[in-house]
């Protein structure tokens, strides 16, 4: 009996590329997930662990981003061709590179301003005893992005802190609120709608120094416009996108190429209250 290798291949998987195309005040954005996977003459790295034709996985990831910085990514049938392309042609022992692209779309709010597309989630609960009814209106999965008008400077640094102080960054979310209504009466999908707009606006025309500050800012703005919330809880995941060192290809990265992250991500969360709305009932929390 012979044992051999049956068909085979290898790349990187997902990775997650913002690029930020800038046109005077206005701002464009293309957010990709790339996958690349190289088969050809790759048995020896498999059956006598000769690395010779095995281009890294972790080159595919630099190039991916490289590209998106020296060439724009266009469409992206355009940019997975181009990648693929690439390494057909520049590595002898590849025959085939399947590229595949998942591109998110976003809607835009201002000339600088972001809302991911698809639908959020409205949740709404009430609790009702005999002294009291209590209706919580709320959102889940609102994502925005500001891709500039943030910084992030001015904080303590101790023998653990790396982070670089910015000017200018990319700020993401995805809104988690929570908001009490005064009473159990009332226009509720009018209420809603307002909040909603109230919030948004809030986080596209807020110059922010912290996420912090975006935060207190939008549930400021619900309770200025709708009366008829008394108290708003905000959780905000700080979605982060880490700006790509392209110094080793001699390629400058002025806030045009980013790494979407994952994990871990900062939680802002906070609550916002009008000092003249009626308290919550004992017990409660929102
Ligand atoms: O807006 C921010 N708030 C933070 O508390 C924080 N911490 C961090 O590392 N980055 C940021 N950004």
């Amino acid at each position: 009996m012979a044992i051999v290798l049956g068909p085979n291949r290898y790349g990187k998987a997902e990775t997650r590329l913002v690029r930020v195309i800038r046109d005077g005040d206005t701002r464009s954005l293309a957010d990709y997930n790339v996958s690349v996977a190289l088969s050809g003459d790759l048995a020896a790295t498999h059956l006598t662990g000769d690395n010779s034709g095995v281009l890294p996985t972790d080159t595919m990831k630099n190039t991916v981003y490289a590209f998106a910085k020296k060439h724009g990514v266009g469409e992206p049938e355009e940019f997975a061709l181009l990648l693929a392309r690439h390494f057909v042609t520049t590595q002898e022992q590849v025959e085939t590179a399947r590229v595949s692209i998942e591109s998110f779309g976003w809607e835009r709010l201002g000339p600088h301003s972001f809302q991911r597309k698809g639908d959020y989630t409205r949740v709404a609960s009430v609790v009702v005893t005999a002294e009291f009814e209590q209706v919580v209106s709320g959102i889940t999965g609102l994502v925005l992005l500001n891709s500039t008008a943030s910084e992030f400077r001015g904080f303590p640094r101790d023998e653990y802190t790396t982070l670089p102080e910015t000017t200018d960054r990319i700020l993401a979310t995805a809104v988690d609120a929570r908001w009490r209504h005064v009473s159990a009466g009332g226009d509720f999908a009018k209420s809603y709608a307002g909040a909603i707009e109230a919030m948004t606006a809030a986080f596209v025309n807020t110059y922010s120094a912290s996420l912090q500050q975006t935060l207190f800012s939008m549930g400021s703005h619900v309770l200025e416009k709708r009366p008829e919330v008394a108290e708003i809880r905000l959780a905000l995941p700080n979605k982060h996108h880490y700006l790509v060192d392209l110094s080793p290809f001699d390629l400058a990265n002025d806030n045009e190429v980013f790494i979407a992250g994952d994990r871990p991500y900062g939680l802002i969360e906070g609550t916002v209250t009008r000092d003249d709305a009626p308290p919550a009932p004992a017990g409660w929390y929102l």
